[in-house]
């Protein structure tokens, strides 16, 4: 079989994986111009998707079918957007792989990463992490499956104001121009504007990378402070996010595009975005098992922020804000220790990239 089109006579419907705040918004917009099938993997979501119309509380259009079966929905979907946390990710396109084939198109909007460990090790006995240990979601698809056109979806798309119709923007990043121009077609409205990008590894690691500093960006408004500190932050941010792009595989032009910055702005400045809210508590004096303990959504940074400091004991270089960050999430550092240490960091040098 080759890449093209398995059965161009028969409509094919796309495919939503994971059906949770993101993949339910996501598989609403797309069927606003095409059939959609979702996946869930707990028989009760599909029931009350397929009798109700809703998924876990969250309202979906009436059309739209769901299976727990993956066989089913990769014979019925040549496209698919996968929308599961990468707590997840490894699993779901293990249990897909023997389903996929190489003319599947796969784009997913994960802002997370997975990583590669020898069996029996996990992160907290590895503690040092080179690149080839480390995976974004492309990466994981094209390890675990024979799928071929693999993209992503990143940008400033909280998904409650998506749900509200608000007009926003993303990014549809791929090596593949027909995967940014099929995932343009398929989610381009007049209140969604679909942006290309060729340089996956760097828009990936944009949408991974913001969330370390939305987390910072919610401890620093649960501490009271104003718009002067979060300017600081978010420029410094983008600063640290651009050398560890790099250092991982990306270019700076994606940092400071839309997946880069836009998103910073957007998820450094919303009581929605999960990983701001977890800063926002944690300097409301709350722990983070606390915070785990309630949070009945994924807050990526987390996890992020502990894979990147084990990346940092392998590679040359220093982000302080992520190294900081880790000893507040993991080292009872008090926020306002981690504030005093990086206002007395050396950063001379105001931008040393361009
Ligand atoms: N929400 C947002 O505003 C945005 C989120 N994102 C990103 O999208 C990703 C998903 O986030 P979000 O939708 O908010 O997360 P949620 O926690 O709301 O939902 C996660 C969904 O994934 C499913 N899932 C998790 N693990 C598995 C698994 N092993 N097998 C099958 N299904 C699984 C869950 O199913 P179950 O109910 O069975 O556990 C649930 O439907 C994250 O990486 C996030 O960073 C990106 C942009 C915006
Ligand atoms: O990435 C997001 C919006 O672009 C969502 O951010 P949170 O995961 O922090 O809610």
């Amino acid at each position: 079989m080759d890449m093209a089109s398995k059965n161009s006579s028969k409509i094919k419907q796309i495919g939503v994986v994971g059906i949770g705040s993101f993949g339910a918004t996501i598989a609403n917009m797309l069927a606003e111009k095409n059939q959609v099938i979702v996946y869930a993997r707990k028989s009760e979501v599909v029931d009350e998707i397929n009798s109700q119309h809703q998924a876990q509380g969250r309202t979906l259009n009436p059309l739209i079918k769901a299976t727990d079966d993956p066989e089913e929905i990769c014979e019925a979907c040549e496209v698919l957007f996968f929308m599961v946390p990468s707590s997840g990710f490894q699993e779901v396109a293990r249990k897909f792989a023997p389903f996929l084939h190489p003319y599947h198109l796969i784009i997913h909007g994960t802002k997370g990463l997975c990583i590669n460990l020898p069996f029996g090790q996990t992160l907290d006995t590895m503690k040092r992490l080179r690149r080839g240990q480390l995976l974004t979601m492309s990466e994981v698809i094209q390890q675990e499956t024979v799928a071929v056109r693999v993209g992503c979806l990143a940008g400033p798309n909280l998904s409650l104001e998506l749900s509200q119709g608000q007009p926003a923007a993303t990014v549809i990043a791929s090596k593949f121009n027909e995967v940014i121009l099929e995932g343009q077609r398929l989610l381009r409205s007049d209140r969604f504007q679909v942006y290309g990008n060729s340089d996956i590894i760097g828009v990936e690691l944009s949408g991974v990378l913001k969330n370390i500093i939305a987390i910072a960006a919610g401890a620093l408004a649960g501490l009271g402070l104003g718009e002067n500190a979060k300017g600081l932050l978010i420029s410094r941010g983008m600063v640290e996010m651009v050398h560890l792009s790099n250092a991982l595989g990306g270019s700076v032009k994606s940092v400071i595009g839309l997946a880069g910055i836009g998103d910073l702005v957007a998820t450094c400045n919303s009581e929605n975005s999960r990983n701001f809210t977890v800063g926002y508590r944690l300097a409301k004096g709350e722990t983070l098992e606390q915070i785990q303990a309630d949070m009945e959504e994924v807050a990526e940074g987390i996890n992020t922020v502990k894979i990147i400091k084990a990346f940092l004991e392998t590679a040359d270089l220093r982000a302080p804000i992520t190294e900081n960050l880790y000893r507040v999430l993991f080292e009872d550092l008090e926020i306002e220790e981690a504030l005093q240490f990086l206002m007395k960091y050396p950063f001379n040098v105001d931008v040393n990239f361009v």
